[in-house]
C-alpha cells in the first residue's frame, strides 16, 4: 500500500497531461476548509482499476503493460493501480508489470478446486501472484449467456475473500430502473447479498457502474456519480459501521477517459475508477494521474 502525499511539488510523472495540470494549479489555488475537511476525515487510498475484459493477444498485452509501466507513480503517492487482463494473461502480466501495480482477475469460481470444468478458482489466481478480482460486473450480472444473480456474486465474495484475494465489487444500475427512480434500491439490493458474507470490508472496493454508462460514452455527470457514491456511502455507515463508510474506497466505472476523470476525481465520495476501454489506451495515464486532482490529494 502507497502512503497519501498530498505534495504536488513533485513533479516527475511521464507522460503529464498539461490540462490535468492546469487544472491541479487553479484547484490549489482554490483549496478551501472543505478539502481540508476531506483530507482528514476520509483519509482513503485513490484506486485505478483498468479493466481490459476480453480483449488482447500476448502482443497487444505486452505493449500494455509496457504502457502501464511507463506511468510514473512514486512509491508512496496516493494512488493504486490495478490491472485485470483476460485470465490466459494473468501470470504473464504478474510478471511483466512492475510490481508496485497489482493484478486482478476478471472472475472466479465460488469454491476451492475440484471437479468444476472451466472454472479458475481463487486460490489458483494467488498462486500465480494474482492480487484482486473483480466481481459482479454487469456483463457477468446482465448477458444472458451468464445472467450471475445476487447469491452466486456472493459466493465468489465469500470465496475470494477467505482464500485472500481482494475484492473489486461491481454494483449498478440498468437504464431503465435509473429511469424509474430505482438506482439506489437496486444498489442496496446487491450490497445486501453480499454483505451477508463480508466480515471483513479491508479488503473490498465498491465500484459503482451504472450499466447504461459501460461502453456507451454516456458517463454520469460529476454531480450524478457523487450523489450515488454518497448514498452508498451513507448505506455503509447506516447498515455496517461508521469506520468502514469512512474507510471503504467508491469508485466509479462507465465511460470513464482522460477528458472526464478530472471533474469525476474531484467529487469527494469518488475514490478512483475502473475503466473499461480506456485502459487499453495510453489515456489511461491521464486517468491514473488524476488522483492528484481528488479532495483527498489537493
Ligand atoms: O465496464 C467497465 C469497467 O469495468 C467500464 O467500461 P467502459 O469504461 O468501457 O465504459
Amino acid at each position: 500500500m502507497f502512503i497519501m502525499n498530498t505534495s504536488l511539488s513533485n513533479k516527475t510523472f511521464l507522460p503529464v497531461p498539461s490540462g490535468i495540470d492546469l487544472y491541479v494549479s487553479q484547484r490549489k489555488k482554490n483549496f478551501n476548509s472543505r478539502n481540508r475537511f476531506c483530507m482528514s476525515a476520509n483519509n482513503r487510498h485513490f484506486f485505478v482499476g483498468g479493466n481490459w475484459k476480453c480483449n488482447g493477444n500476448k502482443r497487444s498485452i505486452l505493449e500494455l503493460v509496457e504502457l502501464v509501466n511507463g506511468i510514473h507513480v512514486e512509491r508512496n503517492t496516493g494512488v493504486e493501480v490495478v490491472c485485470a487482463p483476460p485470465f490466459p494473461y494473468l501470470d504473464l502480466v504478474r510478471s511483466t508489470l512492475k510490481k508496485e501495480f497489482g493484478v486482478a482477475a476478471q472472475n472466479c469460481w465460488i469454491a476451492g478446486s475440484g471437479a468444476y470444468t472451466g472454472e479458475v478458482s481463487a486460490d489458483m489466481l494467488l498462486d500465480v501472484g494474482v492480487e484482486w478480482v473483480i466481481l459482479g460486473h454487469s456483463e457477468r450480472r446482465h448477458l444472458p449467456e451468464l445472467h450471475e444473480s445476487d447469491e452466486t456474486i456472493a459466493q465468489k465474495t465469500e470465496k475470494a475473500l477467505e482464500s485472500g484475494l481482494g475484492v473489486i465489487l461491481c454494483i449498478g444500475e440498468l437504464l431503465q430502473e435509473r429511469e424509474n427512480g430505482k438506482t439506489l434500491d437496486v444498489c442496496i439490493r446487491q450490497l445486501n447479498a453480499v454483505a451477508k458474507v463480508v466480515t471483513d470490508w479491508q479488503k473490498v472496493v465498491v465500484a459503482y457502474e451504472p450499466v447504461w454508462a459501460i461502453g456507451t460514452g454516456k458517463v454520469a455527470t460529476p454531480e450524478r456519480a457523487q450523489e450515488v457514491h454518497n448514498a452508498v456511502r451513507q448505506w455503509f455507515r447506516n447498515n455496517i459501521s461508521t469506520q468502514v463508510a469512512d474507510k471503504l474506497r467508491i469508485i466509479y466505472g462507465g465511460s470513464v477517459n482522460g477528458q472526464n476523470c478530472g471533474r469525476l476525481a474531484g467529487q469527494r465520495d469518488i475514490d478512483g475508477f475502473l475503466v473499461g476501454g480506456a485502459s487499453l489506451k495510453p489515456e489511461f495515464a491521464e486517468i491514473v494521474l488524476s488522483h492528484r486532482l481528488s479532495p483527498k490529494s489537493v
